[in-house]
């Protein structure tokens, strides 16, 4: 799959004149990227930089050339986004018709959503929710669902904010599982670290700076040491 470059070109954003990301440039371009850092680093705000949920106050952010600030729709079909609380994500009061919500703007005939809405639910082995009420999920379902609705949309990014924090181990290794035999590109922010073993490059995100960026192993080192100081 061609995966679109992700550049961020002297990115800062700011609350209230707060500064909470300060001068960003980087370029995305591996498939299994991590956010790591403490609370309040930042890493929320830079993730949703990447589909226009957040804009720069600073700077600009292009994905496959396309500036988030003009192309927010074409982006959004670019770069789908799961959100740490999946209660956010989930609209209609049935599993299958959730996932089959978003489809409905891709213009696809119906035939083929129903498919589509079958082989994702099938691909995260959880066919057993789809006539369920989404309101009686657990925590740990709704994640899996709000993952199903965004897969099902095949966007060629997926950002996933911590994408692991309701989940059991067995869910958790299958989404894990999931996320390292995506063909899209997995853009992952977490607390998790173990998650991050297989992936080809880690950020660390200190109070809305970059202060490392490398190979897992080598972020993770770098972070711990951060902490204990
Ligand atoms: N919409 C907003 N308005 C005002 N302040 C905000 C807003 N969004 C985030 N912030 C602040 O910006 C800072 C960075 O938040 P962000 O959510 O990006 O951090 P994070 O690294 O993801 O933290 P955590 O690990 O706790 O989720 C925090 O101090 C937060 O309170």
């Amino acid at each position: 799959m061609d995966l679109p470059s992700i550049r961020l070109e002297n990115v800062s954003v700011r609350y209230d004149d707060r500064a909470v990301l300060r001068d960003v440039s980087i370029s995305l371009d591996e498939q299994r990227i991590g956010v790591i850092g403490a609370n309040g680093a930042g890493k929320s705000t830079l993730s949703r930089l990447l589909n226009g949920l957040v804009l720069p106050t600073d700077g600009a952010v292009h994905v496959g050339g396309l500036n988030t600030r003009q192309h927010s729709k074409q982006i959004r079909r670019e770069v789908g986004f799961v959100f740490q609380n999946p209660a956010n994500q989930i609209i209609m009061p049935i599993v299958s018709d959730d996932i089959a919500f978003g489809l409905k703007n891709l213009s696809l005939p119906k035939s083929e959503r129903q498919q589509r809405v079958a082989e994702t639910l099938d691909e995260l082995n959880i066919s057993h929710l789809a006539d369920r009420e989404s309101h009686t999920l657990s925590g740990g379902e709704q994640q899996m669902v709000a993952l199903a609705s965004v897969l099902a949309m095949r966007p060629r990014t997926i950002v996933f904010d911590e994408p692991t924090t309701m989940l059991d181990l067995r869910n958790r290794l299958a989404l894990q599982h999931e996320i390292a035999k995506l063909s899209q590109r997995a853009i992952v922010v977490t607390h998790d670290l173990e998650i991050l073993e297989d992936f080809e490059r880690v950020l660390v995100i200190t109070d809305g700076t970059i202060a490392f960026d490398g190979d897992p192993a080598e972020a993770i080192a770098h972070y711990r040491q951060w902490s204990h100081a």
